[in-house]
């Protein structure tokens, strides 16, 4: 089976000349469906621009991706906008709420403008999970910042995206609230749903299959089955090699 997200010799560079930054610097990796990936690395390493080009927001300045089996080269905005909606999820800092919807309305969104009809049993259990079932008729504006980045979680765990996108789900969560996303991302990945999640946390990368380590645009460094301590020591090793090449 193809893997849901490829990326083959993916550049990214931005400005020209002497002002020329290489965010990718010639990534090849495949997430393979139902695995949880952690994205991990130093500033400045390339982990937001990896993720804006897996999934459509950024475009490579040479190499491919593929996602959902369907070659992101040259695809219109409008065909993006589609494929996005209809099998992707994200979960990103800016959490993209609708102002004028409710909790429950802001989770079953993206269910309901691709077509389908939202699994209520699902949508309650979700929105119970994140603490969030007192609040289901409360708008944005009226939830904290860690409330509604945990609306920004539900809605894409209610979704059942083929791939869910996640750049630092956790970073405005308490620890608590944090291991319940991060058991229910989990979860999701039994039903085949493939979770990319850039994250500074060793505790949130302990939840994934495996930790990819970025330092300068390239993979240098992956680790399976991997443990908080197992994580933070190889991080703290790239840091210092990170420093050392500068
Ligand atoms: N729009 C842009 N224009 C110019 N340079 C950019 C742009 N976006 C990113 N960069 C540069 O590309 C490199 C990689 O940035 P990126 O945001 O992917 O890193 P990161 O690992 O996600 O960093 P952080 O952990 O600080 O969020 C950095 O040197 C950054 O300054």
């Amino acid at each position: 089976m193809t893997a849901p997200v490829r990326l083959a010799n993916v550049r990214r560079t931005y400005g020209h000349g002497a002002a020329e930054v290489t965010a990718l610097a010639g990534i090849t990796v495949d997430f393979a469906a139902g695995s949880f990936t952690a994205v991990m690395g130093p500033s400045g390493s390339g982990k937001s621009t990896l993720l804006h080009c897996a999934a459509g927001l950024d475009e490579p300045t040479s190499g491919s991706v593929t996602l959902v089996g369907k070659s992101l080269t040259g695809l219109g905005e409008t065909e993006l906008t589609l494929l996005r909606r209809a099998r992707v999820a994200f979960v990103f800092q800016a959490f993209n709420l609708m102002p004028a919807l409710t909790v429950w309305e802001n989770v079953t969104l993206p269910t309901v403008l691709s077509g389908r009809r939202p699994d209520s049993q699902w949508v309650t259990r979700i929105i119970d999970q994140v603490g969030l079932s007192g609040r289901i008729r409360h708008r944005p504006s009226e939830l904290s910042g860690g409330q509604q980045q945990r609306v920004a979680v539900a809605r894409a765990l209610a979704s059942r995206a083929d791939v869910t996108f996640a750049d630092e789900p956790t970073g405005a969560l308490d620890s608590q609230t944090a291991i319940e996303v991060l058991r229910l991302m989990r979860e999701m990945t039994r039903y085949q749903q493939t979770i990319v999640m850039v994250t500074h946390d060793p505790v949130a990368a302990s939840y994934a299959d495996e930790v990819l380590f970025l330092v300068d645009g390239q993979i240098v460094s992956r680790l399976t089955a991997p443990t908080v301590e197992g994580v933070a020591g190889r991080l703290a090793r790239l840091g210092e090699s990170a420093k050392v090449n500068r």
